[in-house]
């Protein structure tokens, strides 16, 4: 396990700040080697700061949105116009607010089809786009809640197959969602965790005590990604310091 790297900020709107310069380093890096960035959001409430601050100068005149693609961590399993929905969050931060084309957007699919059915139709879109049938993503946007979930991978749920899976039961609700699976992040060149609130601080104090993860691990544990840094506000990192 590669040492997780840390950054503890200052406050939630320093960590949304130090989260835009790395997700420009990264699309920077990649559209120079490869032509294009491909990411991967989550949804939850922390990462709202950061797309809205995306959407705004020096990020919005400095990040070539021609290039870029988005993608999802992970959905709820509710139409993209629902309150709940990760897609709806996504565009009315971010989305809607810069000039990325709409072929390089791919929301999870949710409406029409059963969650097993639009997990595998996600799947197949991404065996596409990247060509191999696990996606590597330039850069993939977690969080984690304070049991230690990521994305829609849950403690106590079973590892899944394949890129992408759907979750039923899930303790955060809504209950269905789909996921990308611990093979497909882990698959990631760079993941950045943006993690706030004391009711985390003893479950970050956990993952970082946990050097070598196994399946028993916490799943944000199990993110392994050499490109892993980990952003957190003082609360949230309040059991490392
Ligand atoms: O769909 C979701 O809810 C997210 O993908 C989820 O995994 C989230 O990242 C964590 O629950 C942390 O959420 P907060 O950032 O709101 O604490």
């Amino acid at each position: 396990m590669s040492e997780r790297e840390l950054f503890i900020a200052g406050d939630a709107d320093d960590l949304a700040r130090e989260a835009a310069v790395r997700f420009l380093d990264a699309a920077q890096k990649s559209i120079a080697e490869r032509g294009r960035c491909a990411v991967a959001l989550s949804g939850g409430s922390t990462p709202k700061r950061l797309y809205r601050l995306l959407a705004q100068p020096p990020y919005l005149y400095a990040v070539e949105w021609s290039k870029v693609f988005m993608f999802f961590a992970d959905e709820r399993f509710v139409p993209h116009d629902d309150p709940d929905s990760t897609m709806l969050l996504a565009r009315e931060t971010l989305f809607d607010h810069v000039p990325l084309p709409p072929a390089n957007l791919f929301p999870m699919p949710t409406v029409g089809l059963a969650p097993e059915q639009a997990a595998a139709e996600y799947a197949a879109t991404l065996a596409e786009f990247f060509a191999a049938p696990l996606p590597r993503f330039d850069l993939i946007l977690l969080g984690m809640g304070p049991d230690g979930h990521t994305a829609s991978l849950f403690p106590g749920f079973p590892d899944y197959p394949g890129s992408v899976a759907a979750v039923h039961g899930s303790p955060k609700p809504p209950p269905t969602r789909l996921t990308l699976t611990l093979d497909a992040i882990n698959q990631a060149e760079r993941i950045l965790f943006l993690v706030t609130g004391a009711d985390k601080a003893e479950t970050l104090r956990a993952v970082f005590a946990d050097p070598a993860p196994t399946a028993d691990s916490l799943p944000a544990a199990r993110i392994k990604a050499a490109g892993t840094a980990w952003l957190v506000d003082p609360e949230a990192g309040s059991a490392l310091i």
